[in-house]
């Protein structure tokens, strides 16, 4: 049995442990699976890379170094397996020993010399996709958010900004949003730098729930987090030093407890989203596009000049928003490239003829030739 900690869990609940109660009562098979299999273990989240190991935390205020495990450093060792800021470890002495299995991912492809796939944070339930309602207002980029995080498993919120001004027209905003957002995602428009107009986004940030920000440059983010924080915001400033062996002194700025028992992540990989390949179109917020395409009368239909294109005829009649279907093909075909590099990467790896091919051959299907 894993020892409880004397507070009863409240230190990991308040960085986002998901379940309520001590950790041996881990509400998840896999977790209490692993936790059993390490009964001297303490349960901690991962805030940084630190040269070779992580930086990790086991509660609101201290953080410490701890060793990786060896295999994660081998250099041919799977990137987006290794620990990224969100995951759970356990860790024993000052090593981890474990990684606890991921409840959700946000990753992005990262173009180098080789394609790779970036874990940019773990185990996030709530996105907050912040865009604020003056000349930076764009759907489009609210379209692009939304598919990049959908399919990882956390469930967007979208938060629409600098609603008290004088120049932001909310019906309007909401409008364009309608066909973009879909019924499953909540949008809300709030003053950010006013707390009780934040407190609409309360419902989202439960005890529990770990949530990230994202959203370009001015769009607000910090000052919802101040107001998310309220009184506590001194706190995230915070430094406490520590004597204890193997603990470093170190502030919390990557996993910022709210008020409201909810753990933000704040990393700055957030803000460079790009698609990984895997995302799904029709999943990810373009239903109807795919839909229609689906009614084209050739099935290879560019949408172009083809007779009985169901596409055209829905912008001709207005049912289908021309600039959302030209984001559509804009995101199609950056998905689509993405998706041949790391179809590219995975056949390299194996049999060219075997499995190369047919990753290739599935994405032509499905996005057409390029
Ligand atoms: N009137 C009004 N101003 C806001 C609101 N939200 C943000 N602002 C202002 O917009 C500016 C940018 O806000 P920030 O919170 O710094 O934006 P950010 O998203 O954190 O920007 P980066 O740190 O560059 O990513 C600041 O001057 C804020 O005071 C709002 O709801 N209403
Ligand atoms: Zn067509």
């Amino acid at each position: 049995m894993n020892s409880a900690p004397p507070d009863g869990g409240a230190a990991l609940r308040a960085i986002g442990w998901p379940f309520p109660g001590v950790p041996e009562e881990a509400g998840d098979p896999a977790w209490a699976a692993a936790m059993a299999a390490h009964p001297q273990a303490r349960p901690a989240r991962v805030m940084a890379q630190h040269r070779s190991g992580y930086l990790v935390a086991e509660g609101p205020v201290e953080g410490g170094a701890v060793e990786s495990l060896p295999e994660w450093q081998r250099p041919k060792f799977p990137p987006e397996q290794r620990p990224a800021v969100g995951d759970w470890v356990l860790v024993e002495e000052a090593s981890i020993v474990a990684l606890l299995p991921r409840r959700s991912v946000i990753k992005r492809g990262a173009a180098g010399e080789h394609y790779r796939q970036q874990v940019i944070a773990a185990n996030v339930d709530v996105v907050l996709v912040v865009c604020g309602l003056d000349a930076d207002f764009n759907p489009r980029r609210i379209e692009r958010y939304l598919l990049l995080v959908r399919g990882g498993g956390a469930q967007p919120v979208v938060v629409l900004t600098k609603a008290d001004r004088a120049d932001a027209d909310v019906d309007a905003a909401l409008a364009a949003l309608a066909g973009v957002a879909g019924a499953d995602v909540p949008v809300l428009a709030v003053d950010a730098r006013d707390r009780d107009s934040v407190a609409v986004l309360e419902t989202w940030l439960r005890p529990g729930v770990s949530a990230v920000l994202v959203g370009s440059s001015g769009a607000g983010k910090s000052t919802l987090t101040n107001s998310l924080l309220g009184s506590e915001r001194m706190k995230t400033g915070e430094v406490r030093s520590s004597d204890e062996r193997g603990r470093h002194t170190t502030t919390h700025r990557a996993l910022i407890p709210l008020p409201s028992g909810a753990c933000l992540i704040d990393t700055p990989g957030m803000r460079e989203l790009k698609p990984t390949g895997e995302e799904d179109l029709a999943e990810g917020g373009f239903a109807e596009v795919e839909a229609l395409a689906q009614q084209c009368r050739f099935r290879d239909c560019r949408h172009e000049q083809e007779p009985g294109c169901a596409v055209r005829a829905a912008i001709e009649s207005g049912a289908l928003d021309p600039a959302r279907y030209a984001s559509y093909l804009k995101l199609r075909d950056e998905v689509g490239a993405a998706a041949g590099k790391l179809a590219g990467r995975r056949g390299s790896k194996r049999d060219e003829k075997a499995l190369g091919k047919a990753p290739n051959k599935r994405l032509d299907d499905r996005y057409g030739k390029r």
